[in-house]
């Protein structure tokens, strides 16, 4: 089967979206009820990258009620609904990649990803990790919440896959192209020391579901 562009992919999914991510992945509803525990009470502005329809942003909104959210999506129809769900909250969202949206330095106290970084080349993660670890304040912290594997053979089959199936539709990797190649946690650990973060913490997993912290500086400066 033909693989779907990104934005399309999600467009034509919009109609049952949500509820097939609570309904049928497993320790999602879970890690969205863990996230404002997370979030530091001095929060101000918030980074959300494939923000989508901001589903992982209802707790947040109960708990941190004035923060201000940044989101960016590449499918316009996911952050419309977005739009229209929480009206009233200070929402600045932006339709594009986040690898080509530009980022100010040191303007977020933390960024979060929900379920959008299973795409992606190690290369690429690494160079928008550096990207997001810049835009934090010397204080922030990056959450990143995603679909991750227990082995490197595993990793390793669906990135074999993913250029397979591009090479046979002729695609450049340049282009967005919805297949899950989900990478372990020690190597999401491995690119966020990389990119720069200091210290880097798994704080959930529930089946294939994991959340980690990313910190840009020691605790103690
Ligand atoms: C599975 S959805 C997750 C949405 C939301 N974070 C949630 O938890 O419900 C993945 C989202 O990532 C977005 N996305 C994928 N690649 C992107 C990119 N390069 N830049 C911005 N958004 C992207 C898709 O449009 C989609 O809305």
């Amino acid at each position: 089967m033909p693989l779907e562009e990104m934005s399309k992919f999600f467009e034509n999914r919009l109609e049952g979206y949500e509820e097939h991510m609570i309904s049928n992945v497993i320790g999602y509803k879970e890690a969205c009820v863990k996230l404002p525990t997370l979030i530091s009470s001095r929060c101000e502005r918030l980074l959300d990258l494939g923000c989508g329809t901001g589903l992982e942003l209802e707790n947040v909104f109960k708990a941190f009620s004035h923060i201000q959210v940044t989101g960016i999506d590449l499918t316009q129809s996911m952050l419309d609904k977005l739009q229209d769900k929480y009206k009233g909250k200070s929402l600045q969202l932006i339709c594009g990649s986040y690898f080509d949206v530009e980022l100010a330095t040191e303007s977020f106290d933390c960024a979060i990803s929900f379920q959008t970084m299973h795409h992606f080349s190690h290369e690429a993660k690494i160079g928008l990790y550096k990207k997001i670890c810049n835009s934090l304040k010397p204080k922030g912290m990056y959450i990143e919440c995603d679909y991750m594997v227990e082995t490197q053979e595993e990793e390793d089959y669906f990135y074999r896959e993913y250029y397979r199936f591009m090479k046979d539709m002729a695609v450049s990797n340049e282009e967005f192209y919805h297949y899950d190649t989900p990478c372990t946690l020690g190597n999401q650990i491995k690119m966020l020391k990389e990119a720069g973060f200091i210290k880097v913490d798994k704080v959930f997993k529930m089946d294939h579901t994991v959340m980690i912290i990313a910190v840009k500086l020691a605790p103690f400066l």
